[in-house]
């Protein structure tokens, strides 16, 4: 694989207490392209996508061995800062989940947190976010309406863009499309491919059509494992393991 990688981990195990929810995963997640986690369920997929940002500290039965690597650093060590790291490595849920505020305020909250006061400015990463997130042209007259006013898809394309209103590198999804229905989901499909221009995306899919549509790379993970990881073509095309083809192919899961 001659790409750059932007993530990494070394022989990582996560336990739930007893339940050893991780095994061994090594994994390089390549810069600006898109890598789709797939698997039956209860296999690790959103697990392994909470340790990249460190959202798996907040579990207070976890414990983890191993490396996580951003740019080369971990995120364990004990210089990181993890609000920086959460910063660069957002995060989208598998339901929307925008703040009881207006669609500005939702995209102008991080920012601001962030000491960002001055209107100018705010209103220009308000109105960068919306566009990179495929929002702005039905949101831009309504920016004062509560977020709750939009539809789900809508949205989960503003909780896109306010992952961008702070600068991140990599938006990790976690299923963004499932409570979405298909034209929904096809624009968030099309948005998640424009947004690998500039950032990097990783995504949980339980939707094998999207991980071959919107996915440059795919991982398939069974039973806590990291079965296969690889080009998407390659996976949906040409597994190298029967454990995956059996998959893919619909056989269990
Ligand atoms: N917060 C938690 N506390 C304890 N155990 C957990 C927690 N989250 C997940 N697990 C366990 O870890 C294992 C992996 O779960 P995980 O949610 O990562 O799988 P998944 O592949 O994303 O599943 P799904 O596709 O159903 O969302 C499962 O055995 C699950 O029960």
């Amino acid at each position: 694989m001659d790409e750059s990688t932007i993530l990494e981990t070394r022989d990582l195990n996560l336990w739930y207490g007893q339940n050893h929810a991780l095994i061994d995963i090594s994994i390089r997640i390549p810069k600006n392209r898109v890598t789709a986690l797939i698997g039956p369920s209860g296999c690790g997929k959103s697990t392994l996508l909470r340790c990249f940002n460190r959202m798996n500290d907040l579990i207070d039965s976890s414990r983890i061995t191993g490396e996580i690597l951003f740019n080369g650093n971990g995120i364990h060590d004990s210089l990181a800062d993890v609000y920086a790291i959460r910063e660069k490595i957002g995060m989208v849920f598998q339901k929307p989940n925008p703040f009881q505020k207006s669609i500005y305020e939702n995209v102008a909250y991080g920012p601001r947190i962030h000491g960002v006061r001055e209107k100018k400015a705010l209103d220009r990463i308000v109105e960068e976010s919306l566009k990179g997130a495929a929002l702005w042209d039905e949101a831009k007259d309504r920016l004062h309406e509560p977020a709750l006013a939009l539809s789900g898809g809508q949205q989960q394309r503003l909780c896109i863009a306010r992952s961008l209103a702070v600068e991140p590198e990599v938006i990790l999804m976690d299923e963004p499309c499932s409570a979405l229905d298909p034209i929904a989901t096809a624009k968030i499909e099309d948005l998640i491919i424009r947004l690998a221009r500039n950032y990097t995306v990783v995504i949980v899919t339980h939707n094998m059509q999207q991980a071959a549509r919107a996915s440059d790379y795919t991982g398939f993970m069974y039973m806590g494992k990291l079965v296969e990881f690889d080009m998407t073509t390659k996976i949906f095309e040409d597994p190298g393991e029967e454990l995956t083809e059996n998959y893919i192919t619909g056989r269990f899961g």
